[in-house]
């Protein structure tokens, strides 16, 4: 990442329910085209800040902008991805892409052909005219990752987006997506409890500690972890701090 431009900004965000304190003084930073993890224990919060940041659920206090736009509690301005975020059965594959545009009251017809031109992007040629249920689990993962794109190109929020995928499929679809970022400069938040999954495709991973979550480290991953990985010094090192990080939540 040579350029840092920064897109998002959470800002000293608070968030309780009831008398349970979920997330307090939250800063992060998401640059433009960067793929940044968000990893913690279970119940550390962090689908309650996509939610903040989607504008699903309104922070305590502070505030989420989006390009020095003040969007705290607006949802509509930031694309999420659910791990179980499944694709429309019984719609062919087009029709489930273009539906964040129909949602948004653009024509089918008008939709379809607004997409249409993405499918070669996303390395989904071909795919347009079939059902879901023709398609790969990777493939699949793929269009739904294209509509996400669709509903809004500048950030995506991926919650656990592969973690249903097996290893081979996972291993490939990591190379894709970091090459898709590149190309069309779309900007990731990612949350995974996989953490060799977050050292090999981030730039950046947040460790999130627990009650309340707090933001307890952010580490920058400087290198490009290829097919070797798991056997490399620096990725061994990389591991062995957050999971020392994770153990100190338990
Ligand atoms: N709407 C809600 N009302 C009350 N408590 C909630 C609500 N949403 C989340 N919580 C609580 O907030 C805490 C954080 O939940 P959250 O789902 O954000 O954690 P998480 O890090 O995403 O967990 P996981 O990794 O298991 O998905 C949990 O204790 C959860 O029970």
């Amino acid at each position: 990442m040579s350029e840092k431009l920064e897109i998002l900004r959470v800002s000293d965000v608070d968030k309780s329910f009831g008398d349970k304190e979920v997330l307090k003084g939250i800063n992060i930073v998401l640059n433009k085209g960067e793929l940044v993890s968000l990893v913690g224990v279970s119940g550390s919060g962090k689908t309650t800040l996509f939610n903040i940041i989607a504008g699903l659920l309104k922070p305590d206090r502070g505030k989420v902008f989006l390009k020095g736009e003040d969007i705290t509690g607006r949802s509509g301005k930031v694309s999420y991805m659910l791990q179980k975020d499944l694709l429309l059965p019984y719609m062919t594959i087009i029709d489930n892409v273009s539906l964040p545009l129909i949602l948004r009251g653009n024509k089918k017809k008008v939709a379809r052909e607004k997409v249409r031109g993405l499918f070669k992007d996303f390395g989904l040629e071909g795919t347009q005219e079939k059902f879901p249920s023709q398609l790969s689990g990777g493939m699949a993962q793929r269009a739904a990752l294209l509509r996400t794109y669709v509903f809004s190109k500048e950030i995506a929020l991926l919650d656990e987006p592969f973690s249903a995928l097996d290893a081979i499929t996972k291993a490939s679809i990591h190379k894709w997506y970091k090459n898709i970022i590149g190309e069309m400069k779309i900007s990731t938040i990612f949350i995974t409890h996989d953490i060799e999954e977050a050292i090999k495709i981030s730039d950046r991973i947040y460790i999130l500690g627990k009650d309340p979550g707090t933001i307890i480290d952010e580490i920058k991953i400087k290198e490009d972890f290829q097919e070797n990985f798991f056997e490399d010094k620096k990725f061994i090192e990389y591991k062995k701090h957050i999971i020392e990080k994770l153990d100190k939540i338990i």
